[in-house]
């Protein structure tokens, strides 16, 4: 996506070929701040303090911190510290895994003989491949906007939570590319933006994005989704993914699920966007078993903005000494979703469904498990 004065990518190899530079996201929407990673180091802290964040753009990003980490120490030792201080940085989003063992099974051939260069190909690719599934994403979810559109012959009403959008990815997005897709067709939209605390990456980065793209929208508080569906004033939700089981159970921002409660209660669709890169095809129960990443608790006790006299300032806006809990994602059960949009099509939130789209890859784990 083209932003003033912001990259068309989220993340990019540097004119030097070696140092990887990212938008950095902490500074987002008040000032656009590109960072550059030299470092295994640097990946692995760029993921963990979510400069960089979203499933797809993590894992972009833990191949290039690879081809990084090459280039300290291109060893078999080398190697499996490099995968194994990457993987430990965040725990939920599975591209984060995908992305290692990918990278890892490919520089581990023996015909490979320079590791750094094919590592740094490596990811070129990767993040190539994740700009058209994603763009993919867009084109087949963007139907289910042309048929409401179609359908009430008036602007289509989306909610989202979080930021799925090109900022999550390297770009279009998952949750927003159909929104994209859409928009340049000319079908009138107007986006619901849950802020989603505790990091508003809904009012700092879903927003930023659509305000960029001139589409129209609204951020609203968290909780007041449910009400907006109540009164008819949502025809169906998109949000990302972070993990998806092969069952279809899906694990998003925090908050996600009870969007999805309401949008059930009220017949509401309520659609999830992600690439086959994100499905975890080794799990059948979302609920039990996903890793859900606990984050500091100063993120819901405290708040980063910009001062209206100027300059960005951190608050505290709880009790002073008050305990707080910050589970960063929870699971979605697949008797909740309407519908799975992937590069392939529109799954069922279901076995079946994902195996219809991708039986390769569902088959495969059949055969390891029996
Ligand atoms: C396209 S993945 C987007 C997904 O990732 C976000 O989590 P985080 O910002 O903590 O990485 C959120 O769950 C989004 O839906």
């Amino acid at each position: 996506m083209n932003i003033d004065g912001c990259p068309t990518r989220t993340i990019r190899l540097a004119a030097d070929g070696e140092t990887v530079e990212v938008i950095d996201q902490t500074r987002l929407p008040h000032e656009v701040v590109v960072r550059p990673l030299a470092s295994l180091a640097d990946a692995a802290e760029a993921i963990r303090t979510m400069v960089v964040r979203g499933a797809p753009l993590i894992g972009v990003t833990a191949a290039y911190g690879l081809a990084l980490a090459m280039r300290e120490d291109a060893s078999e030792a080398g190697l499996a510290h490099a995968v194994e201080t990457l993987a430990a940085t965040r725990p939920t989003a599975v591209n984060l895994r995908w992305a290692l063992d990918r990278m890892a099974a490919a520089l581990g051939r023996p015909e490979v003989n320079d590791r750094t260069a094919e590592a740094y190909r490596l990811a070129a690719a990767m993040a190539d491949e994740d700009v058209e599934t994603c763009r993919a994403i867009g084109v087949h979810g963007a139907a289910l906007l042309r048929e409401a559109h179609a359908r009430t012959g008036r602007e289509v009403n989306v909610l989202t939570h979080c930021n799925a959008g090109w900022l999550a990815t390297v770009d279009w997005g998952t949750a927003l590319a159909p929104i994209y897709v859409a928009h340049d067709e000319g079908i009138p939209l107007h986006v619901w933006v849950d802020e989603t605390r505790p990091r508003n990456q809904g009012a700092a980065l879903t927003a930023f994005e659509l305000r960029q793209h001139s589409i129209r929208h609204t951020i609203v508080a968290d909780n007041a989704g449910g009400h907006l569906m109540q009164h008819g004033r949502v025809d169906l939700c998109i949000v990302g993914s972070d993990r998806t089981t092969a069952t279809g159970d899906v694990a998003n921002k925090i908050g996600t699920y009870l969007k999805a409660l309401a949008a059930k209660d009220n017949g509401v669709p309520f659609y999830a966007a992600l690439p086959s890169s994100t499905i975890d095809w080794t799990l059948a129960d979302g609920v039990a078993e996903i890793p859900i990443e606990e984050r500091p608790a100063r993120e819901v006790t405290h708040m980063t903005g910009r001062a209206e006299t100027g300059g960005i300032v951190t608050v505290e806006i709880a009790s002073p000494g008050s305990p707080a809990a910050n589970p960063a994602f929870d699971v979605t059960p697949a008797r909740l979703v309407t519908g799975i949009i992937t590069e392939r099509g529109i799954a069922s939130a279901s076995t079946a469904g994902l195996a219809a789209l991708f039986p390769r890859e569902a088959g495969r784990v059949k055969a390891r498990h029996g």
